[in-house]
C-alpha cells in the first residue's frame, strides 16, 4: 500500500487528521526522563503510546536528533512506531534538497536507513532534486509550497513569470507556480504532497484551488498560532479529505512535568476533536 493510502486508512481508523510532531528538546523533559540512558527515545515512546489511537501519522523533525547526535534514537523511534503501531505512517521532516546524485543519498537515508514512509523536501533546486525521492513510488514526497514561518512571504509570494517565453503577463506567485508544477508535472507516481502552513489561510485556499484533491501537510497550529477553523475549511478537498494537520510543541510539551504523556494525550484529543468539528 502506498503512503497516501496508508495515511488515509489511519485517518479513517482513528477518525483523525492529526499528525503529532516528535521534536524532542531534552532540556524540556521532566528530570525523571532526562536521567534515562536514551531520554529522547523514552520521551517519544511515552508520547507515542499515549497518542497512537488519536493520530493519522507521526512527524519526527530530523534537526532535533542531528543537533545532539541522537540519530540512533531517531532510528529507534521510527522502528518503535513501525513495529508497535504498524498502521501509523511516519513522515521524516528533514527538508532535503540537493543535486540529483546527493538527493539520491538523502532518499536512501530517509527511506532505507530510517524506513520513513514519507519525507519533506525543498523544491528550490528543481525537479531533478525531487525525483530521487518520488521515484520511491510507495513512499510520500512532501514538497515545501507555502511554509508557515514569518519570512516565507518575502520569497514564496514573489510574483514570477510562469512562462519564460512570455515577456509580460502570465505572472503568478512563486508558491502558486510550485503548487501547479507539483500537480501537473511532478506527480507522475501520485505520491507528491505539499507543505502548506496553517498560518496562511488565504494561500491555503488558493493552493487547494490549484491542486484539486492533492494532500497537504499543514503545520503551524498550536505554538505558531494558526486558526483551526480556517485551516480545515480552506484546506479540505471536495471529498472532505486531503489535509494532515500537524502540531508538535503544543502537544508534546502540554505539560513539563511527569504527567507529560497524559497531558499530551489530552492536548491531542482536544486538537483532533476541534479539527473534526469543522470537517
Ligand atoms: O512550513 C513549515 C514546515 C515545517 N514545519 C515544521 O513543523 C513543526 C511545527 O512545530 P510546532 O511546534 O507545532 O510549531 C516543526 O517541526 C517545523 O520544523 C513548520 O513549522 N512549518
Amino acid at each position: 500500500m502506498g503512503f497516501l493510502d496508508r495515511v488515509q486508512a489511519a485517518m479513517e481508523k482513528n477518525n483523525s487528521l492529526l499528525c503529532v510532531g516528535l521534536d524532542p528538546s531534552p532540556e524540556r523533559f521532566p528530570a525523571s526522563i532526562q536521567a534515562m540512558e536514551k531520554p529522547i527515545f523514552e520521551f517519544n515512546k511515552a508520547i507515542i503510546d499515549a497518542t497512537a489511537d488519536l493520530v493519522c501519522s507521526y512527524k519526527p523533525q530530523a534537526a532535533y536528533y542531528h543537533a545532539c547526535g541522537a540519530e540512533d534514537q531517531l532510528a529507534m523511534t521510527i522502528d518503535y512506531i513501525r513495529t508497535q503501531y504498524p498502521d501509523i505512517p511516519v513522515i521524516l521532516d528533514s527538508k532535503r534538497g540537493d543535486i540529483g546524485s546527493t538527493a539520491s543519498q538523502y532518499a536512501i537515508e530517509a527511506f532505507e536507513r530510517y524506513q520513513a514512509d514519507a519525507v519533506t523536501v525543498n523544491p528550490y533546486m528543481g525537479i531533478d532534486t525531487i525525483e530521487p525521492f518520488s521515484s520511491y513510488a510507495d513512499k510520500g514526497t512532501v514538497v515545501l509550497c507555502r511554509t508557515s514561518n514569518p519570512g516565507a512571504a518575502a520569497i514564496q509570494n514573489l510574483l514570477v513569470q510562469q512562462d519564460s517565453s512570455v515577456e509580460n503577463g502570465n505572472t503568478a506567485m512563486l508558491y502558486e507556480v510550485i503548487a501547479r508544477m507539483c500537480k501537473e508535472q511532478w506527480n507522475g507516481n501520485n505520491n507528491i504532497l505539499l507543505v502548506v502552513g496553517a498560518t496562511n489561510p488565504t494561500e491555503l485556499k488558493r493552493i487547494r484551488e490549484i491542486t484539486g484533491d492533492m494532500t497537504f501537510l499543514v503545520p503551524g497550529l498550536g505554538a505558531q498560532g494558526g486558526d483551526v477553523e480556517a485551516t480545515v475549511k480552506n484546506g479540505l478537498n471536495s471529498e472532505g479529505k486531503g489535509i494532515i494537520v500537524n502540531s508538535s510543541r503544543g502537544i508534546i510539551y502540554a505539560s513539563g512535568g511527569d504527567d507529560f504523556a497524559e497531558a499530551a494525550r489530552n492536548a491531542a484529543v482536544k486538537l483532533r476533536d476541534q479539527v473534526n468539528l469543522y470537517r
